[in-house]
């Protein structure tokens, strides 16, 4: 039984929590944040997503509160100010490049201005590098990789779907974010209700005052949270955040 506590932040992953299968931001979903909001409550994206391929939707949203990008490689302020970027070594991403083609796997990458998809550039010291990707649909090439990738202990290894690897610099995920926009705002983690369905998302779930996992969330973030919502397609967002901060 999770005591309620009072909730003063709520942290919310994009794809398979915040969005539906659409990718869209149900009314539903909108409506609940939009009423966290008019409590005083900081709503706070949290997402793997670069800001290029997430503000759109958070934009829709209307909110006035700080953004985590890139599973906190990037911490925004309110006025969509940079307060921060970390970013991985040129040799891990060259380390990660030829892991994609020993393992003949599709890969994608964040830079600061661009997600590298098809055309990964030979000029990899040229760019300024955030996350690195694998797509792996064969169990037996993931846990390969992803056995390699532990070894390095510069690296902090994730995942936003069963399917995928996340790769950022260690140290660098979206519960280190949030602290620091707690700590900006005043506030501690014990006053967060964080919510997301995989392995990026862990780390926030766990030390969040109150962790959410998604009805649809992969098996151990279940497992490690505080409590388990509905679905990505049936308003799980708006169902934690009525539960836990509307009441
Ligand atoms: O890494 C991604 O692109 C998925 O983003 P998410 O963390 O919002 O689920």
């Amino acid at each position: 039984m999770i005591e309620k506590k009072e909730i003063k932040l709520i942290a919310i992953d994009m794809d398979g929590t915040l969005l539906n299968d659409q990718h869209v931001i149900s009314d539903e979903n909108h409506q609940a944040i939009k009423e966290a909001e008019e409590k005083g409550i900081h709503v706070v994206i949290s997402t793997g997503r670069t800001r290029m391929t997430c503000d759109e939707l958070v934009n829709s949203l209307e909110l006035n509160a700080h953004l985590i990008t890139v599973n906190g490689s990037e911490i925004w302020d309110e006025k969509r100010e940079l307060v921060e970027r970390q970013l991985l070594d040129i040799k891990h991403i060259e380390q990660m490049w030829g892991l994609t083609q020993k393992h003949q796997t599709t890969c994608w990458a964040a830079t600061v201005n661009q997600v590298i998809r098809e055309e990964f550039p030979s000029d990899i010291s040229a760019h300024e590098w955030m996350k690195f990707g694998f797509d792996v649909k064969e169990d037996s090439i993931r846990e390969l990789i992803l056995a390699e990738l532990k070894e390095n202990p510069a690296l902090e290894v994730t995942n936003s779907s069963t399917t995928n690897l996340e790769i950022n610099a260690a140290g660098v995920n979206k519960a280190k974010a949030l602290e620091k926009v707690c700590e900006r705002l005043g506030i501690t983690m014990d006053n967060v209700l964080a919510m997301g369905d995989s392995l990026n998302d862990l780390a926030m779930i766990k030390e969040a005052g109150i962790g959410v996992a998604m009805g649809n969330a992969q098996p151990f973030v279940k497992e490690s949270a505080d409590w388990v919502t509905s679905t990505n397609i049936e308003d799980g967002v708006a169902v934690a955040i009525r539960k836990w901060a509307l009441l």
